[in-house]
């Protein structure tokens, strides 16, 4: 079966920053996946649109690009009417502009879900034998039933792979006269039980996830043999993809950060209740309506997950142009939809996307080895704290990349209406770690605490007042506990409070004030990734010096790293070490602000 998809696909000529000489891999790889012919199909349209390019710029939309049906029912005059024409289409040349186009879904996950890996390859792919196999499947969700006696369905606004959307007039109950948007999933395009799953949790998701501002009402599910009916609230605004395009592609920094304030908010929120979304894009954020300043709501959690502070997934899912690296690694949590909402922001700000290339695999090469430039136009002209945002967006490590809150404290966006920052679950993960650390540990980490700057300090505070500190300055479990309370949904309420209590069991006797909150919250590989590193971590050792290095033997440090005996622990720890003293070493201090040691620290020595 061919991938459906309401939109054009996107132009295929524009060069990518892949090499030609791996042309020829890709096409083998190509015949392998799902969607070949569309990708040859393309191919063949884009040598054609190469030969006979003109400059598609005259006009102030871009020719190829067809709204979604969302377009016509809302927008009086729609920017473009026309379908793909190849002759408009932008040539080579007029890189950096290339606009952002509909994404597709990465293949491997959509041959996942119809069912079309070879058994083996889906063994491969995630150790699931069989998920994907013809067993029959059970297409009962227990949602409500009697979906038309109680909606008039109207016209198609919008569709997707997975599902088309259609607006509706509720005929009964609260709603009575109301205008909804039903999406609408055919039980038949479930063939697999991950098909099945994935509906399963896109509306557990949203019932326990409603209420934000910009994530969209969820009102009910209903379902009949042939249908699942998500009933939501009606976003008459259009995707933010076709006011990008109908832009031309460029936001100013001020209407940039409009935009950039409520994608953070709201993700900043799912990933507080542990759901990550995975599919973020410019196609999943609807306006409420036609007016410019109107607001942005996330939609489609179709490929959304539930995801514990420590755990690591690994289903490669997403759409290939705004995929993380550490997804196409396997490994991976909530700081990937952070990526994307950077590659967003590149988006908004320059009006081209950050990572392209002509195939799937060319874009996952350029993903995990390509850094976009910042020197090309509009760049140079912009803010220096515009760039050193999307760049601490776009880290490679997810380590070093901001969280959500973290983007919404920076300064660029700080300035932006005194935007509330959530409360951040990174600074439980850095606690949980700090607690049980060792006592020279946590006077290395008090001493870099003391090096931080004010925009570090503005998000410590930030964190710090949201945990409620009682009269005397001093945090408690207690008040971490009450704090996540306040903050959960039902999404959370399931487990995670109680596996965050749990982990920072150690602060049940004892209290602590904002100075070691900063120590035991710090993020040592967030400050590592700053090119000012060097000079905190000098002045971090010197503090350290005078408070804190004390004398410590080879072995004794071992064991605080959690080495393993495999080590040749006086070989690898020699220079940790000062001769002349026995205690810590400038390097021995970079090593034991990590803590315990990882299997990729030991590889990496
Ligand atoms: N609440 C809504 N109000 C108006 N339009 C909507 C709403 N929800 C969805 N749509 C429209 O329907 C389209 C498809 O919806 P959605 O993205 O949820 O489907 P999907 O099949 O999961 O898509 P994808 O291929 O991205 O996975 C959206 O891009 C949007 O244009
Ligand atoms: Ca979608
Ligand atoms: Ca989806």
């Amino acid at each position: 079966m061919g991938i459906c998809s309401g939109k054009p696909l996107p132009p295929q000529n524009e060069s990518g920053s892949d090499s030609p000489s791996s042309k020829k891999k890709e096409d083998k790889e190509v015949k392998h996946e799902d969607g070949e012919k569309e990708e040859k199909g393309m191919r063949k349209e884009a040598v054609a649109e190469e030969k006979g390019g003109s400059k598609p710029w005259a006009s102030p939309f871009f020719p190829f690009y067809t709204p979604s049906p969302a377009h016509s029912l809302f927008w009086k005059k729609s920017p473009s009417n026309g379908r793909v024409s190849a002759s408009a289409t932008p040539g080579r040349f007029f890189k950096p502009f290339l606009p952002p186009s509909p994404a597709k879904h990465i293949r491997a996950l959509l041959a996942r879900r119809q069912g079309l890996l070879k058994s083996n390859e889906a063994a491969i792919s995630d150790g699931e034998v069989g998920r994907g196999s013809a067993v029959a499947l059970d297409k009962n969700f227990g949602f409500s039933k009697g979906f038309e006696s109680k909606y008039e369905l109207g016209e198609e606004v919008g569709r997707g792979h997975f599902g088309y959307t259609c607006c509706a007039r509720s005929k009964k109950g609260e709603l009575k006269g109301e205008m909804v948007a039903v999406k609408i999933i055919p039980k038949a395009k479930m063939t697999t039980s991950i098909a099945v799953e994935d509906v399963r949790r896109e509306v557990k998701i949203l019932r326990a996830l409603t209420g934000h501002d910009n994530l969209v009402q969820f009102f009910d599910a209903y379902e009949d043999s042939e249908n699942v009916y998500i009933i939501m609230e009606l976003c008459e605004g259009g995707e933010l993809l076709d006011r990008i395009l109908s832009r031309g592609g460029k936001y100013s920094e001020e209407d940039a950060k409009t935009v950039m304030v409520q994608i953070l908010k709201v993700v900043a929120f799912c990933h507080l209740q542990g759901v990550v979304h995975r599919d973020l894009k410019p196609e999943n954020f609807l306006f409420t309506s036609k007016v410019e300043s109107s607001q942005l709501k996330a939609i489609d959690f179709g490929l959304s997950d539930f995801v514990k502070p420590d755990e690591r997934l690994n289903d490669i899912v997403g759409s290939a142009y705004y995929v993380a690296p550490e997804v196409l690694h396997r490994s991976y949590g909530t700081e990937a939809d952070v990526w994307s909402i950077g590659v967003i922001a590149f988006i908004l700000l320059c009006g081209s996307r950050p990572f392209w290339a002509r195939t799937e695999s060319g874009i996952f090469r350029a993903v995990l080895k390509a850094d976009p430039s910042f020197n090309e136009p509009p760049w140079p002209s912009l803010s220096l704290e515009a760039k050193d945002f999307v760049k601490r967006l776009l880290s490679k490590d997810p380590r070093r990349r901001m969280t959500a809150a973290q983007a919404l404290s920076h300064p660029w966006i700080r300035s932006y209406n005194n935007v509330r920052v959530p409360l951040d679950n990174l600074i439980f993960r850095l606690m949980k770690v700090y607690m049980r650390s060792s006592s020279l540990r946590k006077a290395a980490l008090r001493a870099l605490s003391k090096t931080l700057t004010m925009d570090d300090l503005v998000y410590l505070k930030g964190q710090f007042s949201l945990l409620e500190p009682n009269k005397n300055g001093c945090i408690t479990l207690e008040n971490i506990r009450m704090a996540l309370l306040k903050h959960a949904t039902d999404a959370m309420k399931e487990s995670r409070i109680q596996d965050i209590l749990t982990s920072l069991n150690a602060l049940q006797y004892r209290r602590m004030d904002f100075d070691e909150f900063c120590a035991a919250a710090l993020s040592v590989h967030q400050l590592e990734g700053l090119d000012r590193w060097e000079q905190h971590a000098r002045h971090a050792y010197d503090l350290f010096e005078k408070d804190g290095n004390r004398a410590i033997v080879i072995e004794e440090l071992a064991s605080e790293l959690h080495l393993s005996p495999s080590v040749p622990v006086h070989a690898v720890l020699h220079d940790w070490i000062r001769h002349t003293d026995g205690k810590l070493s400038f390097l021995g201090f970079l090593k034991l602000l990590h803590g315990p040691s990882s299997h990729a620290f030991i590889k990496a020595h």
